[in-house]
Protein backbone atom coordinates (compact mmCIF):
# COMPACT_ATOMS: atom_id res chain seq x y z
CA UNK A 1 0.00 0.00 0.00
CA UNK A 2 1.21 3.52 -1.07
CA UNK A 3 1.35 6.33 1.38
CA UNK A 4 -0.37 9.31 -0.09
CA UNK A 5 2.60 11.30 -0.20
CA UNK A 6 3.90 8.73 -2.75
CA UNK A 7 0.72 8.36 -5.15
CA UNK A 8 0.63 11.99 -5.38
CA UNK A 9 4.19 11.94 -5.99
CA UNK A 10 3.76 9.00 -8.61
CA UNK A 11 0.85 11.01 -10.48
CA UNK A 12 3.06 14.58 -10.54
CA UNK A 13 6.41 12.59 -12.08
CA UNK A 14 3.78 11.23 -14.52
CA UNK A 15 1.59 14.04 -14.89
CA UNK A 16 5.25 16.11 -15.33
CA UNK A 17 5.80 13.85 -18.31
CA UNK A 18 2.71 14.34 -20.06
CA UNK A 19 3.04 17.92 -19.44
CA UNK A 20 3.50 19.19 -23.30
CA UNK A 21 7.21 20.50 -24.12
CA UNK A 22 6.60 23.63 -25.95
CA UNK A 23 6.40 22.44 -29.34
CA UNK A 24 5.16 18.90 -28.65
CA UNK A 25 2.74 17.36 -31.15
CA UNK A 26 -0.92 17.10 -30.05
CA UNK A 27 -1.95 13.84 -29.03
CA UNK A 28 -4.97 11.77 -29.21
CA UNK A 29 -5.44 11.14 -25.65
CA UNK A 30 -8.45 12.51 -23.54
CA UNK A 31 -5.70 13.92 -21.44
CA UNK A 32 -4.52 16.39 -22.84
CA UNK A 33 -0.89 17.13 -22.10
CA UNK A 34 -1.70 21.01 -21.18
CA UNK A 35 -4.45 19.80 -18.57
CA UNK A 36 -1.83 17.56 -16.23
CA UNK A 37 -0.98 19.03 -12.86
CA UNK A 38 2.64 19.00 -11.89
CA UNK A 39 4.53 21.59 -14.02
CA UNK A 40 8.41 19.68 -12.86
CA UNK A 41 9.73 16.55 -11.59
CA UNK A 42 11.79 15.57 -8.99
CA UNK A 43 13.88 17.87 -6.58
CA UNK A 44 16.81 18.97 -8.66
CA UNK A 45 18.01 21.81 -10.92
CA UNK A 46 16.52 23.32 -13.81
CA UNK A 47 19.08 23.64 -16.63
CA UNK A 48 19.38 25.13 -20.01
CA UNK A 49 21.06 23.93 -22.53
CA UNK A 50 21.30 26.39 -26.13
CA UNK A 51 21.94 25.10 -29.41
CA UNK A 52 20.65 21.78 -28.10
CA UNK A 53 19.28 20.67 -31.56
CA UNK A 54 23.17 21.04 -32.58
CA UNK A 55 26.31 18.19 -32.87
CA UNK A 56 26.87 18.49 -29.43
CA UNK A 57 23.63 19.49 -28.09
CA UNK A 58 21.55 16.55 -28.80
CA UNK A 59 24.13 14.23 -26.92
CA UNK A 60 24.59 16.42 -24.68
CA UNK A 61 20.75 16.78 -23.90
CA UNK A 62 20.64 13.22 -23.73
CA UNK A 63 23.22 12.96 -21.53
CA UNK A 64 21.44 15.70 -18.92
CA UNK A 65 18.45 13.61 -19.44
CA UNK A 66 20.16 11.19 -17.19
CA UNK A 67 21.70 12.75 -14.77
CA UNK A 68 19.93 12.61 -11.73
CA UNK A 69 20.91 16.17 -10.16
CA UNK A 70 18.31 17.46 -12.90
CA UNK A 71 14.98 17.88 -12.42
CA UNK A 72 14.29 20.39 -15.66
CA UNK A 73 15.91 20.19 -18.94
CA UNK A 74 15.50 23.08 -21.17
CA UNK A 75 16.54 22.41 -25.00
CA UNK A 76 16.37 25.68 -27.31
CA UNK A 77 17.44 26.01 -30.76
CA UNK A 78 17.14 28.18 -33.77
CA UNK A 79 16.42 24.99 -35.37
CA UNK A 80 14.98 21.62 -34.91
CA UNK A 81 14.10 21.68 -30.88
CA UNK A 82 10.82 19.95 -31.61
CA UNK A 83 12.15 17.21 -32.87
CA UNK A 84 15.02 16.76 -30.47
CA UNK A 85 12.65 17.63 -27.26
CA UNK A 86 10.21 14.94 -28.36
CA UNK A 87 12.77 12.17 -28.66
CA UNK A 88 14.46 13.02 -25.37
CA UNK A 89 11.37 12.86 -23.78
CA UNK A 90 10.52 9.58 -24.12
CA UNK A 91 13.57 8.45 -21.91
CA UNK A 92 12.28 7.28 -18.32
CA UNK A 93 14.58 8.92 -16.30
CA UNK A 94 13.31 11.97 -14.03
CA UNK A 95 14.53 15.04 -15.53
CA UNK A 96 11.14 16.82 -17.59
CA UNK A 97 12.31 18.06 -20.64
CA UNK A 98 10.68 20.96 -22.77
CA UNK A 99 11.84 22.44 -26.15
CA UNK A 100 11.72 25.89 -27.12
CA UNK A 101 12.22 27.24 -31.08
CA UNK A 102 13.58 30.41 -31.86
CA UNK A 103 14.65 33.78 -30.39
CA UNK A 104 10.95 34.84 -29.32
CA UNK A 105 10.98 31.96 -26.82
CA UNK A 106 14.61 32.19 -25.61
CA UNK A 107 13.19 34.11 -22.69
CA UNK A 108 10.72 31.50 -21.62
CA UNK A 109 13.94 29.22 -22.58
CA UNK A 110 15.97 31.04 -19.46
CA UNK A 111 13.22 32.02 -16.74
CA UNK A 112 14.49 30.33 -13.83
CA UNK A 113 17.59 28.35 -14.42
CA UNK A 114 19.95 27.29 -12.58
CA UNK A 115 22.43 26.15 -14.76
CA UNK A 116 22.87 27.41 -18.42
CA UNK A 117 25.29 25.57 -21.05
CA UNK A 118 25.85 27.33 -24.35
CA UNK A 119 26.99 24.83 -27.61
CA UNK A 120 25.59 27.21 -29.55
CA UNK A 121 27.69 28.38 -32.49
CA UNK A 122 28.92 27.08 -36.06
CA UNK A 123 32.14 24.71 -35.70
CA UNK A 124 35.37 24.93 -37.66
CA UNK A 125 36.26 22.74 -40.79
CA UNK A 126 39.60 21.64 -41.72
CA UNK A 127 41.84 24.70 -42.65
CA UNK A 128 40.38 26.97 -40.01
CA UNK A 129 41.36 27.89 -36.38
CA UNK A 130 39.10 28.36 -34.05
CA UNK A 131 39.89 32.34 -33.92
CA UNK A 132 37.55 31.99 -37.17
CA UNK A 133 34.63 31.44 -35.81
CA UNK A 134 35.29 34.24 -33.22
CA UNK A 135 33.31 36.83 -35.99
CA UNK A 136 29.96 34.41 -35.89
CA UNK A 137 29.84 32.78 -32.49
CA UNK A 138 30.71 36.06 -30.59
CA UNK A 139 27.62 37.55 -32.17
CA UNK A 140 25.36 33.96 -30.98
CA UNK A 141 26.93 34.41 -27.78
CA UNK A 142 26.33 37.93 -26.70
CA UNK A 143 22.48 37.49 -27.68
CA UNK A 144 22.06 34.22 -25.66
CA UNK A 145 23.76 35.84 -22.66
CA UNK A 146 21.94 38.84 -22.84
CA UNK A 147 18.22 36.80 -22.72
CA UNK A 148 20.12 35.03 -19.52
CA UNK A 149 20.99 38.61 -18.16
CA UNK A 150 17.09 39.33 -17.64
CA UNK A 151 15.96 35.46 -17.47
CA UNK A 152 18.15 34.15 -15.10
CA UNK A 153 20.87 36.26 -13.89
CA UNK A 154 22.22 34.43 -10.81
CA UNK A 155 22.74 31.32 -13.41
CA UNK A 156 25.72 29.44 -13.01
CA UNK A 157 27.12 30.02 -17.30
CA UNK A 158 29.42 26.81 -18.65
CA UNK A 159 30.19 28.51 -22.39
CA UNK A 160 31.09 25.73 -24.92
CA UNK A 161 31.09 28.19 -28.00
CA UNK A 162 34.37 28.52 -29.34
CA UNK A 163 36.56 30.29 -29.35
CA UNK A 164 36.21 29.90 -25.18
CA UNK A 165 39.12 32.58 -25.46
CA UNK A 166 37.04 34.93 -26.44
CA UNK A 167 33.29 33.94 -26.36
CA UNK A 168 33.74 33.99 -22.39
CA UNK A 169 35.10 37.97 -22.10
CA UNK A 170 32.37 38.70 -24.10
CA UNK A 171 30.08 36.78 -22.02
CA UNK A 172 31.39 38.88 -19.35
CA UNK A 173 30.94 42.12 -21.02
CA UNK A 174 27.05 41.30 -21.52
CA UNK A 175 27.05 40.25 -18.04
CA UNK A 176 28.99 43.84 -16.57
CA UNK A 177 26.67 46.12 -19.02
CA UNK A 178 23.42 44.31 -17.42
CA UNK A 179 24.78 44.90 -14.09
CA UNK A 180 24.76 41.53 -13.25
CA UNK A 181 28.28 39.84 -14.00
CA UNK A 182 29.57 37.72 -11.12
CA UNK A 183 32.59 36.05 -12.50
CA UNK A 184 32.11 33.05 -10.17
CA UNK A 185 29.02 31.97 -12.06
CA UNK A 186 30.68 32.52 -15.85
CA UNK A 187 32.93 29.49 -16.48
CA UNK A 188 34.50 28.59 -19.99
CA UNK A 189 34.46 24.89 -20.40
CA UNK A 190 37.87 23.64 -21.17
CA UNK A 191 37.14 20.13 -19.74
CA UNK A 192 37.98 18.46 -23.29
CA UNK A 193 41.51 19.43 -23.10
CA UNK A 194 41.29 17.59 -19.43
CA UNK A 195 39.57 14.81 -20.81
CA UNK A 196 41.54 13.99 -24.08
CA UNK A 197 44.94 14.64 -21.41
CA UNK A 198 43.70 11.92 -19.14
CA UNK A 199 43.01 9.48 -21.81
CA UNK A 200 45.99 10.05 -23.91
CA UNK A 201 48.64 9.96 -20.61
CA UNK A 202 46.88 6.93 -19.58
CA UNK A 203 47.66 5.48 -22.93
CA UNK A 204 51.60 6.21 -22.91
CA UNK A 205 51.34 5.02 -19.35
CA UNK A 206 49.39 1.72 -19.41
CA UNK A 207 47.21 2.73 -16.88
CA UNK A 208 43.04 3.08 -17.23
CA UNK A 209 41.89 6.82 -17.68
CA UNK A 210 39.95 7.08 -14.57
CA UNK A 211 42.76 6.65 -12.62
CA UNK A 212 44.57 9.84 -14.23
CA UNK A 213 43.93 13.35 -13.76
CA UNK A 214 46.11 15.92 -15.81
CA UNK A 215 45.64 19.23 -14.72
CA UNK A 216 45.17 21.33 -18.08
CA UNK A 217 45.65 25.58 -17.61
CA UNK A 218 45.90 28.41 -19.72
CA UNK A 219 42.89 29.15 -22.56
CA UNK A 220 41.19 26.73 -25.21
CA UNK A 221 43.38 27.22 -28.74
CA UNK A 222 46.70 25.32 -30.00
CA UNK A 223 49.77 26.67 -27.50
CA UNK A 224 47.34 28.50 -25.09
CA UNK A 225 46.14 24.54 -24.07
CA UNK A 226 48.56 23.84 -21.93
CA UNK A 227 49.12 20.36 -20.03
CA UNK A 228 51.09 20.51 -16.54
CA UNK A 229 52.20 16.94 -17.26
CA UNK A 230 54.70 17.71 -14.13
CA UNK A 231 51.75 17.70 -11.65
CA UNK A 232 49.71 14.56 -12.85
CA UNK A 233 48.15 12.25 -10.69
CA UNK A 234 49.10 9.60 -9.89
CA UNK A 235 52.72 11.08 -10.10
CA UNK A 236 54.74 10.06 -13.03
CA UNK A 237 57.30 10.84 -14.87
CA UNK A 238 57.81 11.06 -18.59
CA UNK A 239 61.15 11.63 -20.89
CA UNK A 240 61.21 14.46 -22.96
CA UNK A 241 59.63 12.70 -26.09
CA UNK A 242 57.28 11.85 -24.39
CA UNK A 243 56.82 15.70 -22.72
CA UNK A 244 56.48 17.13 -26.62
CA UNK A 245 54.30 14.03 -28.07
CA UNK A 246 51.92 14.33 -25.17
CA UNK A 247 51.44 18.33 -25.10
CA UNK A 248 51.50 18.47 -29.26
CA UNK A 249 48.50 15.51 -29.32
CA UNK A 250 46.49 17.35 -26.20
CA UNK A 251 46.77 21.12 -28.05
CA UNK A 252 46.00 20.00 -31.07
CA UNK A 253 43.42 17.34 -30.04
CA UNK A 254 40.55 19.18 -31.55
CA UNK A 255 42.22 19.62 -34.78
CA UNK A 256 42.76 15.72 -35.15
CA UNK A 257 38.98 15.57 -34.89
CA UNK A 258 38.12 18.30 -37.06
CA UNK A 259 40.73 17.02 -39.94
CA UNK A 260 39.26 13.11 -39.20
CA UNK A 261 35.69 14.84 -39.49
CA UNK A 262 36.85 15.63 -42.95
CA UNK A 263 34.38 19.01 -42.98
CA UNK A 264 31.35 17.40 -41.24
CA UNK A 265 32.72 19.00 -37.83
CA UNK A 266 34.36 18.93 -34.76
CA UNK A 267 34.48 16.98 -31.89
CA UNK A 268 30.64 16.39 -30.81
CA UNK A 269 30.42 12.98 -28.53
CA UNK A 270 33.20 13.96 -26.38
CA UNK A 271 32.57 17.07 -26.17
CA UNK A 272 29.12 16.34 -24.96
CA UNK A 273 30.60 13.62 -22.27
CA UNK A 274 33.27 16.37 -20.98
CA UNK A 275 30.45 19.40 -21.23
CA UNK A 276 28.65 16.73 -18.81
CA UNK A 277 31.10 16.22 -16.51
CA UNK A 278 31.72 19.77 -16.38
CA UNK A 279 28.03 20.68 -16.15
CA UNK A 280 27.43 17.73 -13.06
CA UNK A 281 30.44 19.03 -11.03
CA UNK A 282 28.77 22.45 -11.00
CA UNK A 283 25.57 20.77 -9.97
CA UNK A 284 27.34 19.31 -6.90
CA UNK A 285 28.98 22.05 -6.34
CA UNK A 286 25.59 23.96 -6.23
CA UNK A 287 24.02 21.30 -4.15
CA UNK A 288 26.79 21.98 -1.16
CA UNK A 289 29.49 19.24 -1.81
CA UNK A 290 32.80 19.71 -0.82
CA UNK A 291 35.86 19.16 -2.75
CA UNK A 292 34.20 19.42 -6.20
CA UNK A 293 37.73 20.76 -8.20
CA UNK A 294 37.96 20.79 -12.20
CA UNK A 295 39.94 23.02 -14.53
CA UNK A 296 37.79 25.87 -16.31
CA UNK A 297 39.15 28.88 -17.86
CA UNK A 298 37.72 31.89 -15.52
CA UNK A 299 38.07 35.23 -14.99
CA UNK A 300 41.40 35.11 -12.79
CA UNK A 301 44.10 36.43 -10.56
CA UNK A 302 46.42 33.82 -11.49
CA UNK A 303 48.20 35.41 -14.61
CA UNK A 304 48.02 38.76 -15.43
CA UNK A 305 45.89 37.48 -17.97
CA UNK A 306 42.09 38.96 -17.11
CA UNK A 307 40.88 35.03 -18.03
CA UNK A 308 42.88 31.99 -17.30
CA UNK A 309 42.26 27.97 -17.03
CA UNK A 310 43.20 26.72 -14.03
CA UNK A 311 41.86 24.36 -11.26
CA UNK A 312 39.03 25.73 -9.32
CA UNK A 313 36.57 24.75 -7.03
CA UNK A 314 32.84 24.75 -7.42
CA UNK A 315 30.63 25.55 -4.72
CA UNK A 316 27.31 26.70 -3.98
CA UNK A 317 28.26 30.77 -5.84
CA UNK A 318 30.02 28.79 -8.71
CA UNK A 319 33.59 29.06 -8.74
CA UNK A 320 34.89 29.55 -4.94
CA UNK A 321 38.58 29.15 -5.03
CA UNK A 322 41.05 29.35 -7.93
CA UNK A 323 43.79 27.33 -7.18
CA UNK A 324 47.62 29.10 -8.71
CA UNK A 325 49.56 27.34 -11.26
CA UNK A 326 51.94 25.30 -8.73
CA UNK A 327 55.58 24.29 -9.59
CA UNK A 328 56.20 24.21 -13.29
CA UNK A 329 59.08 22.70 -14.96
CA UNK A 330 60.95 24.27 -17.59
CA UNK A 331 59.42 23.06 -20.72
CA UNK A 332 56.05 23.87 -18.71
CA UNK A 333 57.24 27.61 -18.15
CA UNK A 334 58.30 28.13 -22.25
CA UNK A 335 54.93 27.00 -23.17
CA UNK A 336 53.22 29.53 -20.86
CA UNK A 337 55.10 32.06 -22.78
CA UNK A 338 53.87 30.81 -25.72
CA UNK A 339 50.53 30.87 -24.53
CA UNK A 340 50.47 34.50 -22.95
CA UNK A 341 52.41 35.39 -27.04
CA UNK A 342 49.23 33.94 -28.50
CA UNK A 343 46.40 35.96 -26.19
CA UNK A 344 48.28 38.82 -27.02
CA UNK A 345 48.62 38.58 -30.85
CA UNK A 346 45.01 37.56 -30.55
CA UNK A 347 43.92 40.89 -28.74
CA UNK A 348 46.49 42.84 -31.29
CA UNK A 349 44.94 41.35 -34.52
CA UNK A 350 41.42 41.48 -32.90
CA UNK A 351 41.52 45.12 -31.77
CA UNK A 352 39.22 43.93 -29.16
CA UNK A 353 38.85 47.45 -27.60
CA UNK A 354 35.55 46.28 -26.29
CA UNK A 355 36.49 43.35 -24.26
CA UNK A 356 38.82 43.78 -21.20
CA UNK A 357 41.45 41.71 -22.57
CA UNK A 358 42.86 44.97 -24.01
CA UNK A 359 43.20 45.50 -19.87
CA UNK A 360 46.36 43.59 -19.86
CA UNK A 361 48.94 45.87 -20.51
CA UNK A 362 52.97 44.41 -21.61
CA UNK A 363 54.12 45.49 -17.96
CA UNK A 364 51.79 43.49 -16.54
CA UNK A 365 52.75 40.83 -17.92
CA UNK A 366 56.60 41.39 -17.02
CA UNK A 367 55.54 40.80 -13.48
CA UNK A 368 53.45 37.64 -13.95
CA UNK A 369 56.80 36.42 -15.86
CA UNK A 370 58.94 37.39 -13.01
CA UNK A 371 56.43 36.14 -10.74
CA UNK A 372 56.53 32.65 -12.67
CA UNK A 373 60.66 33.26 -12.76
CA UNK A 374 61.11 32.91 -16.36
CA UNK A 375 64.60 33.00 -17.97
CA UNK A 376 64.88 36.48 -19.02
CA UNK A 377 65.86 35.20 -22.58
CA UNK A 378 62.31 33.66 -23.18
CA UNK A 379 61.23 37.41 -22.24
CA UNK A 380 62.21 38.51 -25.35
CA UNK A 381 59.31 36.30 -27.36
CA UNK A 382 56.98 38.50 -26.18
CA UNK A 383 58.05 42.07 -27.29
N1 LIG B 1 34.77 24.21 -25.64
C1 LIG B 1 35.11 23.12 -26.30
O1 LIG B 1 35.95 22.33 -25.83
C2 LIG B 1 34.48 22.80 -27.60
C3 LIG B 1 33.73 23.72 -28.26
N2 LIG B 1 33.12 23.44 -29.45
C4 LIG B 1 32.32 24.49 -30.07
O2 LIG B 1 30.94 24.28 -29.80
C5 LIG B 1 30.17 24.95 -30.79
C6 LIG B 1 29.05 24.04 -31.31
O3 LIG B 1 29.59 22.93 -31.97
P1 LIG B 1 28.62 21.85 -32.66
O4 LIG B 1 27.55 21.46 -31.74
O5 LIG B 1 29.48 20.80 -33.24
O6 LIG B 1 27.99 22.72 -33.84
P2 LIG B 1 26.61 22.46 -34.61
O7 LIG B 1 26.60 23.34 -35.80
O8 LIG B 1 26.42 21.00 -34.83
O9 LIG B 1 25.52 22.93 -33.58
C7 LIG B 1 25.40 24.25 -33.19
C8 LIG B 1 23.96 24.51 -32.87
O10 LIG B 1 23.85 25.86 -32.46
C9 LIG B 1 22.63 26.34 -32.98
N3 LIG B 1 22.60 27.79 -33.02
C10 LIG B 1 23.15 28.63 -33.93
N4 LIG B 1 22.84 29.90 -33.63
C11 LIG B 1 22.11 29.86 -32.50
C12 LIG B 1 21.49 30.85 -31.70
N5 LIG B 1 21.56 32.13 -32.00
N6 LIG B 1 20.81 30.44 -30.62
C13 LIG B 1 20.72 29.13 -30.31
N7 LIG B 1 21.27 28.15 -31.03
C14 LIG B 1 21.95 28.52 -32.11
C15 LIG B 1 22.53 25.71 -34.35
O11 LIG B 1 21.19 25.76 -34.84
C16 LIG B 1 23.01 24.32 -34.07
O12 LIG B 1 21.95 23.46 -33.74
C17 LIG B 1 31.16 25.38 -31.88
O13 LIG B 1 31.46 26.73 -31.72
C18 LIG B 1 32.39 24.54 -31.58
O14 LIG B 1 33.57 25.11 -32.04
C19 LIG B 1 33.23 22.20 -30.01
C20 LIG B 1 33.97 21.23 -29.39
C21 LIG B 1 34.69 21.46 -28.17
O1 LIG C 1 38.67 21.95 -32.30
C1 LIG C 1 37.54 22.46 -32.39
O2 LIG C 1 37.21 23.27 -33.24
C2 LIG C 1 36.54 22.07 -31.36
C3 LIG C 1 37.18 22.10 -30.04
O3 LIG C 1 37.30 23.13 -29.43
C4 LIG C 1 37.82 20.89 -29.56
O4 LIG C 1 37.57 19.79 -30.07
O5 LIG C 1 38.62 21.01 -28.62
Amino acid sequence: MESGGNVSHRIARISAHLNPPIHSQEGTSVLMRENCRAKGGLPGFKVAILGAAGGIGQPLAMLMKMNPLVSVLHLYDVVNTPGVTSDISHMDTGAVVRGFLGKEQLEEALTGMDLVIIPAGVPRKPGMTRDDLFNINAGIVKTLCEGISKCCPKAIVNVISNPVNSTVPIAAEVFKKAGIYDPRRLLGVTMLDVVRANTFVAEVLGLDPREVNVPVVGGHAGVTILPLLSQVKPPCSFTAEETEYLTSRIQNGGTEVVEAKAGAGSATLSMAYAAVKFADACLRGLRGDAGVVECAFVSSQVTELPFFATRVRLGRKGVEEIFPLGPLNEYERSELVMCFNYFINFIIMHELPSISFIALSISSLRITLDYIQLPSSLLISLY
